[in-house]
């Protein structure tokens, strides 16, 4: 039996990592004028996505997306291609007007995640880059239109593939937003030791 589709980058075998990786330029689909955007410096966080938001390349069940910087992001070609998806959203994903390619997201609202930029590693023009290392809003595909029925296949393929599966983020991110909120509203006082 053909083992469920999770992702191209993932489903055939996974191109090596290069530990020197030190970041690229991300280019979108047009075949004329694509727009570019040079990424400096390694990505962190790499993960499979589930949710209905992250742009997914055709017949993909999963996003791939990482986060850098966002002051380490420059749009090199063809910004003026560029359009905000939703507004409204925490993550201001900018994707080509043309192909629908979701170029690079950067947060800029007051939350856990400003000033970094989420964005698709498979666009890099370069290899290298890291494997993500789980999987999130896994139950998120089923609003996409994914068979409930078929989802401990979906996670049996996951953990196979070495995502574990999340219904949100991993505990590590989630650590991250909670030790933020926990700041903000003053029930953590200090670093946590
Ligand atoms: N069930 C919803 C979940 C959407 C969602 O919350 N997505 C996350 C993860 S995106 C990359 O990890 C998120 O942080 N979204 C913020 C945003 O999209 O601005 C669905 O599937 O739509
Ligand atoms: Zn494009
Ligand atoms: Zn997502």
């Amino acid at each position: 039996m053909p083992s469920i589709a999770i992702h191209p980058s993932l489903d055939g075998g996974f191109k090596a990592t290069d530990a020197a990786f030190s970041g690229g330029t991300l280019a979108c689909n047009c075949t004329s004028n694509p727009v570019k955007v040079r990424i400096k410096g390694d990505i962190a966080h790499n993960h499979a996505c589930g949710c209905t938001k992250c742009w997914k390349p055709d017949g993909a069940v999963f996003s791939v997306v990482a986060v850098a910087p966002t002051a380490n992001v420059e749009v090199l070609q063809n910004g003026d291609k560029l359009a905000v998806v939703d507004p409204g959203a925490l993550i201001q994903r900018h994707a080509c007007k043309d192909c629908g390619v979701h170029m690079y997201g950067p947060v800029e609202r007051d939350h856990a995640f400003k000033g970094l930029s989420f964005l698709h590693p498979e666009r890099f023009q370069e290899t290298g880059w890291a494997k993500p290392g789980f999987a999130a809003f896994v139950s998120s595909i089923i609003e996409s239109g994914y068979d409930p029925a078929r989802m401990d296949g979906v996670r049996a393929r996951l953990r196979e593939l070495g995502l574990e599966p999340y219904d949100c983020l991993n505990p590590v991110l989630m650590d991250v937003i909670a030790t933020w909120t926990a700041k903000k509203s003053g029930t953590l006082k200090t670093q946590a030791a």
